[in-house]
This record gives C-alpha cells, sequence and structure tokens, in this order.
C-alpha cells in the first residue's frame, strides 16, 4: 500500500512493524514534501524543537520534534552511542548542545549539557524532504514505545505560514556599557596582565526589551536567509524562550577518524565597494594584533589535537566575508586515533581561544570575575553527533529570545594592541545583521 499523506504512511508503517524488528533503534521514514522547515516546526505543539542546518553547501536540513531519549551528560551520550553501534544496524543522529561553562551554565531550562536523540526528523537536501518516526526497543517496553509514537503522529500539525515580523520599537541595554568595558580592555591590555595571558574573549549582553516579542523561528528565517556560509540553529526546549543563530565558525567536524577544525578569529567590517572591501581585507591579513587573536586559537588547538591524532595539518590564512564582517580563518585537518570520541573532543576543545582565551584557566578567572551577564549557552558548543560523523558550531553570533527581552551577545579577542573603541564597534559589527532585521540597524 503506497500512502500519500507522509503521517498515515508513518502509521501504517508502525502498525505493521514486525516483532522481529522491533530490536535497537529502528527508524521509519517516508517521503513529505514541505515549503519552509521552519514554517513546519513553527506550527507543532510537541516540544523540544531543534533546527540544524551545517554551512556545508550541500547540508541536509534538520528539523526535530520531541525526544526519544535525552541527555544531560557526555558520558551518558557516549554511552548511548556505544550501546547502539553494538547493536548495529541504521545509527541515530542527535542534536543539542553544551554551555559555554557546562558546570555553572547560567541560564534557567539550559541544562549545561544537553543532546537528545529525536522522536519526529523532518530532512531535506537538495530539495527532497523525508519525515521520519524514531523508536527504541533496547530498554523499554515495545507496547509503550509504539502507544507513545503514536501519540506524537496524532498531534502533527500541517505546515503554515510564519508569521511575519513586526517592527517592534526595542529598548536596548548594553551590558557591560562602554566605559566599563573600556575598563576591562585597559586592564586585559596592561602589560603585566598580557604577561600571563595574552587574549581574553570579553563579551556583551544586549538586552532589547519591548511589549511584544517576534516569533523566534520568523526571525531565525529572515536570519538564515542573509547567512550562507554560516550554521543555523534553533532550539526550543520549553514554550516561552528559544535560542537562535547563524554562527560562521565550526568546532569541528569528524567524518569517521578524520577531523576538520579552524581557527576563526580576527575581524574587520565589510567595505563600501569591492575595493573598499578588498583593501579592509588586505590590511585584516597583514595586521598584527587580529594575527595575534587567530594565532591563540590554532596554536591551543593543535596543541590540544596532538596527543589525540596523527597527520595534523594546517592550512594558509584566508579571509572569510559575511555579510556585515570579514574574518581571518585557517583550516585545521587531522586523523583522529582509534578509540577517540565525541566525548574527549567535547571535553578537550571548547571553549577555544576564539571565545574564552589563553591561558585558558586564567582567561576564563577573568571572565568570571568581570562578566556579570550569564553567557549560558553563547559561546558554548551546538550541532549533531553520531557513531560514523559529527558537526559542531560554536555558538556565536546568536539571540535567546524570552517572554519579555531578546538578548544578544558578541565577544571580542583582546590581546595586546586592542583599543578599547575599537574593540567595543567590532561587537557592533558583530550584531548588525539580527539588528537591521530587528529594525534596529
Ligand atoms: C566571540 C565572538 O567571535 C569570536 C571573536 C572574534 C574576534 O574577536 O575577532 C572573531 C570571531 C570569533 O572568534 C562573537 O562573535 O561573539
Ligand atoms: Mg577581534
Amino acid at each position: 500500500m503506497y500512502l500519500t499523506d507522509p503521517i498515515e504512511a508513518l502509521k501504517h508503517q508502525l502498525d505493521t512493524l514486525g516483532e522481529t524488528a522491533k530490536k535497537g533503534f529502528v527508524r521509519l521514514s517516508t517521503p513529505c514534501q514541505v515549503d519552509n522547515l521552519v514554517g513546519w516546526l513553527s506550527v507543532q505543539s510537541v516540544l523540544p524543537h531543534i533546527y540544524w542546518k551545517s554551512r556545508d553547501a550541500d547540508a541536509v536540513e534538520h528539523v526535530t520534534l520531541g525526544a526519544v531519549k535525552a541527555f544531560d551528560s557526555l558520558v551518558a551520550l557516549q554511552a548511548d552511542l556505544a550501546a547502539l553501534a553494538g547493536i548495529g544496524g541504521e545509527q541515530p543522529d542527535y542534536f543539542g548542545g553544551m554551555a559555554f561553562d557546562p558546570d555553572s551554565p547560567g541560564w534557567q531550562h539550559f541544562p549545561g549539557c544537553h543532546f537528545l536523540l529525536p522522536r519526529i526528523e523532518l530532512r531535506r537536501q537538495q530539495g527532497v524532504g523525508t519525515l521520519s518516526l524514531n523508536l527504541r526497543f533496547d530498554d523499554r517496553c515495545p507496547d509503550t514505545e509504539i502507544a507513545q509514537a503514536h501519540a506524537c503522529l496524532a498531534v502533527l500539525k500541517a505546515e503554515k505560514a510564519l508569521p511575519r515580523l513586526l517592527p517592534y520599537i526595542y529598548q536596548r541595554e548594553d551590558r557591560p556599557a562602554q566605559k566599563e568595558w573600556a575598563a576591562w580592555v585597559e586592564r586585559v591590555t596592561h602589560p603585566n596582565h598580557l604577561g600571563h595571558t595574552p587574549k581574553v574573549v570579553l563579551s556583551r549582553q544586549t538586552c532589547l526589551t519591548a511589549p511584544e516579542m517576534p516569533n523566534p523561528w520568523a526571525l531565525l528565517a529572515h536570519w538564515q536567509a542573509g547567512a550562507a556560509d554560516c550554521f543555523h540553529f534553533g532550539i526550543q526546549l520549553t514554550p516561552h524562550e528559544a535560542f537562535i543563530g547563524c554562527p560562521p565558525e565550526r568546532l569541528y567536524k569528524r567524518e569517521g577518524r578524520h577531523l576538520m577544525t579552524e581557527a576563526l578569529a580576527g575581524t574587520t567590517r565589510r567595505g563600501q565597494d569591492a575595493l573598499q572591501d578588498q583593501a579592509l581585507a588586505d590590511a585584516l591579513l597583514a595586521d598584527k594584533k587580529n594575527s595575534l587573536e587567530n594565532q591563540c586559537v590554532y596554536q591551543q588547538l593543535l596543541t590540544q589535537l596532538e596527543p589525540l591524532s596523527s597527520q595534523v595539518q594546517m592550512g594558509e590564512a584566508h579571509i572569510v566575508k559575511l555579510r556585515s564582517v570579514q574574518h581571518i580563518r585557517r583550516l585545521i585537518h587531522a586523523e583522529l586515533h582509534q578509540d577517540v570520541t565525541d566525548q574527549q573532543l567535547l571535553a578537550v576543545l571548547p571553549p577555544t581561544p576564539a571565545v574564552g582565551g589563553v591561558p585558558r584557566e586564567s582567561a576564563l578567572a577573568f571572565i568570571h570575575q568581570h562578566e556579570r551577564h550569564q553567557r549560558g549557552w553563547y559561546a558554548g558548543v551546538f550541532g549533531r553527533i553520531s557513531h560514523t560523523s559529527s558537526d559542531l558550531a560554536v555558538a556565536i553570533r546568536c539571540a535567546h529570545i524570552g517572554p519579555e527581552a531578546i538578548r544578544l551577545y558578541a565577544g571580542a579577542g583582546i590581546v595586546a594592541g586592542s583599543q578599547p573603541d575599537e574593540e567595543w564597534r567590532e561587537l557592533d559589527t558583530k550584531i548588525a545583521d539580527i539588528m537591521s532585521l530587528l529594525g534596529m540597524g
């Protein structure tokens, strides 16, 4: 029997699932055409909602609903990955992220670490959509699992157009304000401080309040349309808040034993025309302060990868052009040793000096002592993990949308040669895209 309604098709597959098929992880799939995946996600009542699209040109677009299983620690996640790999067969994708400081995450409702195996997945690659239902039979009663899956399918709704973004008048408050920021930069760039801590990435929270908040998914849809070459993500764990972002920076991508990572640090604005844009790019590559920001990141990545891998190779410094900013980037490739897991990589690599500093401990101590806003999942990790491959972004260029405020986050690497006013302007260029979408540009 061939059913054209994808939900009916999945129900049918669920009802006719053979007893021998009720083993380990099972994914039931059917073709499904949806115009706008974010629009489809936005109308669903089942939480959590996750949106994930990697930055590669042909990347799969994923939206997920609900959770078959959720993990608040990397140890638990890795144990589950290993358990399913042991059973064999198709392996699932887990989606989620981690706070900047997993031991003290700071945002209510956002655990230090949260990855989940979704109940429902809708994915699209090269125009082809697939709706999937995920089930687990290894550690639970099959009848209960099937009943829960049915309950989830029963409440799926048809796609609706996303609401329009209305131009609200927002009140803006920066934490810290510019004067205090300047004092921090002076302190970090004092020769005594630079002597023991050459880089600290300081951050600012820009709090925007208005009587009404925009729909976070409509905001993400607009934001991503103007952010090619970036990762796109959104997560909604509870009804009235969401965390979205379009980060340009990869934490790492793993395909089997092959690891790709990068040092993305050093920033300038875009030019008014092609000539000025090129002049700004050339100046950025030649600039000592910006090169030092980048160097701090790649040196630490190379040091951390050394014991975990072989054949570590780094490419030339080059420029990445985004809508409002240009960055220096160096790509790094390595072959991981046989037993190295995502759990290990995620325990070692973040926070990189792109968002923390060097040495890590003293940079983090400075951040904790001075920043009064909670970074939460800003500057943390977001992405997809599976047995065969993983892809994770550094959660920058992001917004937390709550019931009363939108909180934007931006950081800047403070090193020898940093000037308070220039670094303050750099924070503004980093939030320029989302600010203009909100009518605040
Ligand atoms: C910390 C952020 O970005 C980081 C800091 C950069 C810099 O200071 O030049 C550039 C890219 C990222 O490494 C952010 O966007 O919030
Ligand atoms: Mg910088």
